[in-house]
């Protein structure tokens, strides 16, 4: 038995993708029983690095998720649309569909799933979390028995490209991105990476599955790494931290549910520059590597390493997808959505303000060397509730004293208060940084 794919995509991904699949031997095999039908690119006059008969490249994607000879969709274009209608089109034609599109789950994943389980077809998407790293079917199946209390993790190669390198050469941003551009991690347009709205995609898509509920993409809370500069890296060192760009999803404790409806906890949603102490799993991911760290009950602590980016790992999840997919056609006449495979619920996920949230902070000040400087500041502080775990003049820039706070635990409205009070006194240069420490 054969199934025929339709390929969206011959870029980074797609590439790899059909680099897999043209090269059966030694992996599985069912693997054999794939076939690339065809191929929908944007410029067929593109030289390729692969091999494929030319009559199966075409730029009318529309004919291929609509083609009734196709039974999997592989999605690898990118982008909200023509990804969004390609995917539903494809969908409304019975087709199943394997996508690495994160942006588009993570914006149109409601109408996309609801449309998918109306039709009895799914919609894999492993490749879109942590490229080659297992997580979305752990999520799914193996972490099924628990009650998933955070995710937090690095899920942004590129990002975690640019600060690791930016830590051990003093590497500068703009060439460290164009290297990551390079090296295919990056998306076709950096911003969604460097700006954290690619970590913020993700960590919805993973929330979803972790809490079970669909999440309003817009209320994830979203800051990138344009403002980590050198010196934070180097003061963050010396504090015992590093700085990664950290996707957290976390349950706030309400009553234990007695039931699967009367789940009613808050999520925190966040995607930010954090300071990691330098003993934790997540400190010590570097480069393009992702790792996503899950904690459950029963079972714990569990971390999900590998490549986040690039074209061979990304591609080993879509093909693992599509041979899933396979594997159920193969074994069931009438497919109907497996309740493992697919993703079925309705309800959305209550979120935190970030006001509420309460996590330590790390704050660097630029102030007139004069006498009592760092009192007022302890004064405002612990005025609004902020207990300060150590305050240290680093040394003198500029001709301003440079001031270096770490906070203990504190709501982020009581620390922001704080803040609007000290940008008032007339001492306060600037604060040239605020971050999160975890
Ligand atoms: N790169 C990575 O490491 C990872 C990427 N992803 C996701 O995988 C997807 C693909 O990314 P990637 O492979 O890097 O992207 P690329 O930009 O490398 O490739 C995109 C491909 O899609 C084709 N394409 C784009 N738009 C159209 C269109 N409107 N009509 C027809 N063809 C089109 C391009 O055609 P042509 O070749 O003719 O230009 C190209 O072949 C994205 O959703 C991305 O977020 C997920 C994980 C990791
Ligand atoms: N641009 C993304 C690619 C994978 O999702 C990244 O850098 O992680
Ligand atoms: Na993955």
């Amino acid at each position: 038995m054969n199934f025929k794919i339709g390929l969206l995509g011959l870029g980074t991904v797609g590439a790899g993708t059909a680099q897999i699949l043209l090269d059966s031997a030694g992996r599985h095999p069912l693997l054999q029983e794939l076939e690339i039908a065809r191929v929908g690119v944007r410029s067929l006059d593109k030289p390729r690095d692969i091999e494929l008969p030319a009559d199966i490249l075409t730029t009318d994607l529309e004919s291929i998720v609509t083609d009734p000879e196709i039974d999997i969709v592989v999605e690898l274009i990118g982008g909200l649309e023509p990804a969004r209608s390609l995917m539903l089109k494809a969908i409304a034609s019975g087709k199943h569909v394997v996508t690495a599109n994160k942006a588009a789950i993570a914006l149109h994943g409601a109408e996309i799933f609801t449309a998918a389980n109306e039709k009895g077809v799914y919609v894999m998407l492993e490749a879109a979390v942590g490229g080659g790293i297992p997580v979305i079917q752990p999520l799914k199946q193996s972490l099924g028995s628990n009650r998933i209390q955070g995710v937090m993790g690095i899920v942004n190669g590129t990002t975690n490209y640019i600060l690791t390198r930016m830590q051990l050469e003093g590497a500068d941003f703009e060439a460290v991105l164009a290297d990551a551009q390079k090296l295919g991690y990056a998306e076709a347009d950096p911003t969604a990476d460097v700006d954290g709205l690619d970590a913020a995609d993700k960590i919805a898509i993973l929330a979803s599955l972790a809490f079970g509920g669909r999440i309003k993409r817009e209320q994830v809370y979203a800051e990138g790494i344009r403002q980590v500069s050198a010196e934070d890296i180097a003061y963050a060192e010396k504090l015992g931290f590093v700085i990664k760009l950290l996707a957290i999803a976390k349950r706030e404790e309400g009553p234990t549910p007695q039931t699967q409806t009367d789940v009613e906890d808050r999520l925190q949603l966040r995607v930010h520059p954090t300071l990691v102490p330098k003993q934790h799993p997540l400190a010590n991911v570097n480069g393009v590597y992702n790792a996503i760290f899950v904690e459950g009950d029963p079972i714990g602590q569990v971390m999900f390493y590998g490549r986040g980016a690039g074209a061979g790992p990304t591609a080993s999840a879509v093909v693992a997808d599509i041979l899933n997919v396979a594997a159920v056609l193969k074994t069931e006449t009438e497919p109907i959505p497996h309740p493992l495979l697919s993703c079925s619920h309705q309800h959305y996920c209550a979120i935190a303000p970030m006001d509420d949230v309460v996590t330590r902070f790390y704050a660097r000040f630029l102030t007139q060397d004069s006498p009592g400087v760092i009192g007022e500041l302890g004064t405002i502080f612990g005025k609004n509730g902020v207990s300060l775990e150590s305050v240290v003049q680093i040394g003198m820039r500029e001709n301003h004293a440079e001031i270096v706070v770490v906070t203990h635990d504190v709501k982020e409205g009581n620390f922001n208060h704080a803040l609007a009070e000290i940008r008032n006194l007339a001492a306060i240069v600037s604060i040239p940084s605020l971050l999160r420490v975890l």
